[in-house]
């Protein structure tokens, strides 16, 4: 299922939520997402435990709910709470908080389930979920855990009446399940077996065959009869400790096992233990959703949040977040230090743009949209802002991606219609407009956005159809900067390049003998014969230096020829943030401008500081192309792409490998060069963009990187990427 193009700020989401809620039944949206992450769920992880971490607001109630359906549905379910704010929890939280059944509270510190990694199947009578709500909970929280000889005694009784053959069966509803014996759920009760009993019974019958065993195995009861209760049990001096000393199992670590501490890093690397104590190859079952913090994270995390994160992060399993990975700002991309990381991200109404910059693309995981049915909103969201700026200065038909992303919306809709409650019934009213300011909705950027960069080239064509390119770098030290961006110029198929090398005569490097097509020259004397050369579009910075000349030469490129596009990248952007004149001088001219800044660079433009462009990197984009009246590239993870008018979006492509010296010049290469080959501003900046994060990204998948991926190869990706179609 591809993502939503679309992205929408907290601001936009919070107006189409209350919209929409206006005209449904109390609870119907926050069931709706439980719903569409109950269907995740049951697609993705179908067996296992989940565990439901929550917080004090409506993600927490999402949680909630969620935990109520799976819980309904047989699954074993642990929920664990924040405590609700002075203000007590939302509405819907809290009708979620009365609604939890007994039992799937847990108390304490989050642990994962020891001893059951439970499935679907006893729809919670008669099952596991009793002895859990008997026991008052497993682990470290099993204050009911009762006196381990007892448990002993009960858990040895059942396996010996056991046929030769049983199951052992950690699932709810079957704590010990005999297939071909005597032991069935009903024999062993809450009152005889505690959760960790069948710890022990499963980790004895691996330690009795070394072999790991998994929930559903059938384990030789010979086996298991030859252990002594000393064995099979937990020593009775350590009513948490799973082994009695000298037990083979206990060569595994140095430490006794304990209860919700099964995931020790020693086993796992053995490949021994897996999925709270059933051992499942590398794959453990089972997923911690994150439901503690959404879109209304505000400030930073307490230490318990903090400690909740850390934990979960901790455990070798999924980690399912709901809307925003908790400790992400889903605006900014911003994580906080303790932030989930996310292996699946679920967000509801609209993809957001934090999930997809910054950090966003290092916690979210998988993102997956659903909109909750809320398609007709997000489409007049979408249309305000077209209305108000958005998507015209892109040429992007917003509409008709709103569109789309509706029909996706719709797609997964109906899907969970198939497992739909009585809200689904209820069909939101379409609103009748919305006026979202305009810089709350975004796009993504993918490879279907940008199709010019694929247009095959028309027959009856010559050099001079493609532009004429002139690269103003590479001062005495830094030639490779105008080398790497005229070179990147040529294979994006840029017609001429002339290097206008920011240097005088006689030149140190004459021509380029790797790529002689290049027309190496004085900085000087391309500018003076720039009429007569016809260059059309400049790429400045790339290694100018930032001395006099420089400014000097910068200076003519701003102030002659007001026709030809400029691209601005590097030194040029530290020049032009400081000087008023060249500011001037920019503004004016009426060719396509862009620049390329770096978050350091940017904040040169703007006067503020690094920390501030990054804390923000969307308005940051936005408040420079506002204040240069040029298209905006924030590079970066999750490069900003905004237009003059303020319409953004975020790339997709491209990968750390592109963190290595050189591959900025080569970006403003390829940027100047799609310019000069006369492709849309909109699409030749976000294409250039694209295909620059794409080239990486083939190369990491050839072994090329990440590590050790150099700037000319990604020119080379880029030629062969776009040559494919
Ligand atoms: N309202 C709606 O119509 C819907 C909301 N939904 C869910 O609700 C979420 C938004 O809910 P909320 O607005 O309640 O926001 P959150 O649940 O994200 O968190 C806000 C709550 O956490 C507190 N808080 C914020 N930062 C904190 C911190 N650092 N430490 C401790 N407490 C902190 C706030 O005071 C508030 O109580 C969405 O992300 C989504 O998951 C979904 O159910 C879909 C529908
Ligand atoms: N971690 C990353 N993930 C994705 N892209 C990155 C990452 N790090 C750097 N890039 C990209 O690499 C390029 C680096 O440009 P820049 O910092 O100007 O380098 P240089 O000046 O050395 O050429 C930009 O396009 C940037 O977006
Ligand atoms: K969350």
């Amino acid at each position: 299922m591809p993502a939503s193009p679309l992205l929408l700020t907290s601001t936009a989401l919070r107006r189409i939520e209350t919209d929409a809620a206006a005209t449904l039944p109390p609870g119907t949206l926050m069931d709706r997402a439980a719903r569409s992450a109950a269907a995740r769920i049951a697609t993705s992880w179908p067996s296992g435990a989940v565990v439901v971490l929550c917080g004090p607001g409506n993600n927490g109630g999402d949680g909630l709910v969620l935990a109520r359906m799976l819980h309904e549905a047989g699954r074993h379910v642990k929920v664990w709470a924040l405590p609700a704010s002075d203000a007590g929890r939302p509405e819907d939280a809290q009708r979620a908080w009365d609604a939890l059944p007994a039992g799937l509270l847990q108390s304490g510190e989050p642990v994962w389930p020891v001893g059951n990694a439970g499935t679907e199947g006893a729809g919670g009578a008669g099952g596991f979920g009793q002895v859990e709500s008997a026991a008052g909970g497993f682990g470290e929280n099993d204050s009911a855990a009762g006196d381990p000889g007892l448990r002993s005694e009960a858990l040895s009784a059942a396996l010996r009446d056991a046929a030769s053959a049983a199951e052992i069966d950690t699932d709810a509803g079957a704590a010990l399940d005999a297939t071909a014996g005597d032991v069935t759920p009903t024999e062993v009760t809450a009152d005889d077996v505690t959760a960790d009993d069948v710890t022990a019974a499963d980790l004895a019958g691996d330690v009795a065959s070394r072999e790991p065993v998994e929930r559903g195995d059938t384990v030789s009861t010979d086996l298991l009869a030859d252990r002594s209760d000393a064995d099979l049990l937990a020593d009775p001096s350590d009513s948490n400790s799973l082994f009695a000393e000298g037990d083979p199992a206990d060569d595994l670590s140095n430490e006794p096992l304990s209860t919700g501490t099964l995931f020790d890093a020693p086993l796992l690397d053995q490949g021994r233990i897996t999925d709270g104590l059933l051992l499942d190859g590398d794959v453990p079952r089972g997923v911690i959703v994150d439901a503690l913090f959404g879109i209304g994270l505000t400030r930073p995390l307490d230490a318990q949040a903090q400690a909740w994160i850390t934990w979960a992060n901790a455990q070798p399993v999924a980690r399912l977040a709901i809307d925003v990975p908790s400790g992400l700002n889903g605006d900014t991309g911003a994580a906080q230090d303790a932030c989930v990381q996310a292996t699946h991200t679920l967000t509801f109404i609209a993809d957001k743009p934090g999930l997809h910059t910054r950090a966003g693309s290092d916690v979210a995981g998988t993102i997956e949209v659903d909109d909750l049915q809320l398609a007709a909103f997000v489409d007049a969201s979408a249309e305000a802002g077209l209305g108000a700026g958005l998507g015209a200065g892109l040429g992007v038909d917003a509409k008709a991606d709103a569109k789309a992303n509706a029909d996706v919306g719709l797609e997964i809709g109906l899907n969970i219609g198939a497992n739909a409650g009585a809200g689904d019934d209820v069909t939101a009213a379409a609103p009748s407009s919305t006026d979202l300011p305009t810089n709350d909705i975004g796009h993504l950027i993918r490879k279907a956005d940008v199709p010019s960069l694929f247009q095959s080239r028309k027959n009856d064509t010559h050099k001079g159809s493609y532009g004429t390119l002139a690269v103003l770098a590479g001062a005495p030290g830094m030639t490779g900067a105008a080398l790497l961006a005229s070179r990147a110029a040529l294979l994006t198929g840029a017609g001429k390049i002339f290097v206008a090398l920011a240097d005088t005569p006689p030149l140190s490097l004459p021509c380029d003998p790797m790529h002689p097509e290049l027309m190496v020259r004085d900085a000087a004397g391309v500018l003076d014969a720039a009429d007569a050369l016809g260059v059309d579009t400049w790429v400045a910075g790339c290694g100018l230096g930032t001395d006099d000349a420089a400014k000097g030469w910068l200076t003519r490129v701003l102030q002659e020829r007001p026709d030809a596009n400029v691209v601005l990248d590097a030194d040029a952007l530290t020049l032009l943030g400081g000087d008023q004149v060249m500011q001037a001088a920019f503004r004016q001219r009426k060719g396509i401008k862009v620049l390329t800044p770096h978050p350091l660079e940017a904040s040169r433009l703007l006067g503020s500081d690094t920390h501030a462009v990054q804390a923000d990197r969307i308005a940051a984009a936005c408040a420079i192309a506002a204040r240069y009246g040029a298209w905006v590239v924030l590079k970066g993870s999750g490069t900003i792409v905004c237009s003059p008018s303020g319409a953004w979006r975020i790339n997709t492509s491209g990968n750390p490998g592109l963190a290595t010296a050189g591959t900025g010049d080569v970006l403003s290469g390829m940027l100047g060069a799609l310019l000069a080959q006369g492709l849309l501003p909109e699409e030749a900046v976000a294409g250039g963009v694209w295909l620059h994060g794409a080239a990486a990204d083939r190369l990491v998948e050839q072994g090329i990187g990440p590590i050790g991926l150099s700037a000319s190869e990604v020119a080379q990706a880029a030629r062969w990427i776009r040559n494919q179609g």
